[in-house]
């Protein structure tokens, strides 16, 4: 991957539901290859609204957003959703076969892939996240950590140009919420992460963007941003009782 090269620009960007909700006023975001990012931000803040446009779920009422220099658009969206890989909070909206294998080669057979060029792409995705072992299982026979490693590998194997992940660290046991940090750590990929765990944003992205009423608050180092108190108050930000975000970072 060229690093340094925008993986992500979103350009003014501003979206109102039906209903006239207005989510989003005005977000301007650029991702550079090979970034980790937090998107933090109270609830109603906007930030599932804009990671629906990152892959045109939703698309936008004005703005622009393009992935790896390609517009969302409705003629892009096929290629768009190869490049934007969202794993979404629960893995069970994500894995529907019988078997992991099938889970993780869906994406790529659907892009034509086949035989030997497949079954790399499902093994490869699927060692990265540690579940190679799995690779025959159904998915509903294992745990929830797993399942959401699978689901990991499920976007993987689809080579994306960023990983976008929604509150990956949500309902996992500490064993499993440090081996996926590891994980998310040793991945060769963009990752956008939405979380309100921040410590789990401070161990993994450097940069962390704070989301509030539809724009973009603050942009920074992580680590400056959750030692800003008064910061983190304005924004109904709140770190775990008895943590203490450390005098320097790493
Ligand atoms: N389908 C919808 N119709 C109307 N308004 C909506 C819809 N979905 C979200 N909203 C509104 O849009 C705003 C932004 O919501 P959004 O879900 O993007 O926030 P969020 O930051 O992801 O919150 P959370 O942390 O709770 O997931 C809120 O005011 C919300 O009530």
């Amino acid at each position: 991957m060229t690093s340094g090269s925008p993986s992500l620009v979103v350009s003014r960007l501003a979206y109102a539901y039906p209903d006239g909700t207005q989510a989003l006023y005005g977000v301007d975001l650029t991702i550079r290859r090979g970034e980790r990012v937090a998107l933090l931000g109270p609830n109603g803040a906007g930030k599932t609204t804009l990671v629906m446009h990152l892959n045109g779920i939703l698309t936008a009422g004005h703005g622009t957003v393009e992935v790896g220099g390609l517009p969302v658009r409705a003629d892009t969206l096929r290629e768009i959703r190869r490049r934007v890989g969202l794993v979404f909070q629960d893995p069970d909206d994500q894995l529907f076969m019988p078997t992991v294998r099938e889970d993780v080669a869906f994406g790529p057979a659907n892009l034509g892939l086949r035989g030997a060029e497949l079954d790399r792409r499902v093994r490869d995705a699927l060692e990265r996240v540690g579940m190679l072992d799995a690779l025959d299982r159904p998915p509903h026979h294992l745990s929830f950590g797993q399942r959401r490693r699978v689901a990991v590998a499920t976007v993987l194997a689809m080579e994306p140009e960023i990983l976008v992940l929604d509150e990956p660290s949500s309902n996992l046991d500490p064993a499993s919420r440090r081996e996926l940090a590891e994980i998310l750590r040793s991945l060769d990929v963009t990752v956008l992460m939405v979380t309100h765990d921040l410590p789990y944003a401070l161990e993994l992205c450097e940069r962390s963007l704070v989301m509030s009423d539809g724009v973009i608050a603050a942009d920074g180092p992580t680590h400056t941003l959750l030692a800003d108190g008064r910061l983190l108050a304005d924004h109904r930000l709140e770190l775990p009782y008895g943590f203490a975000v450390p005098a320097h970072p790493g």
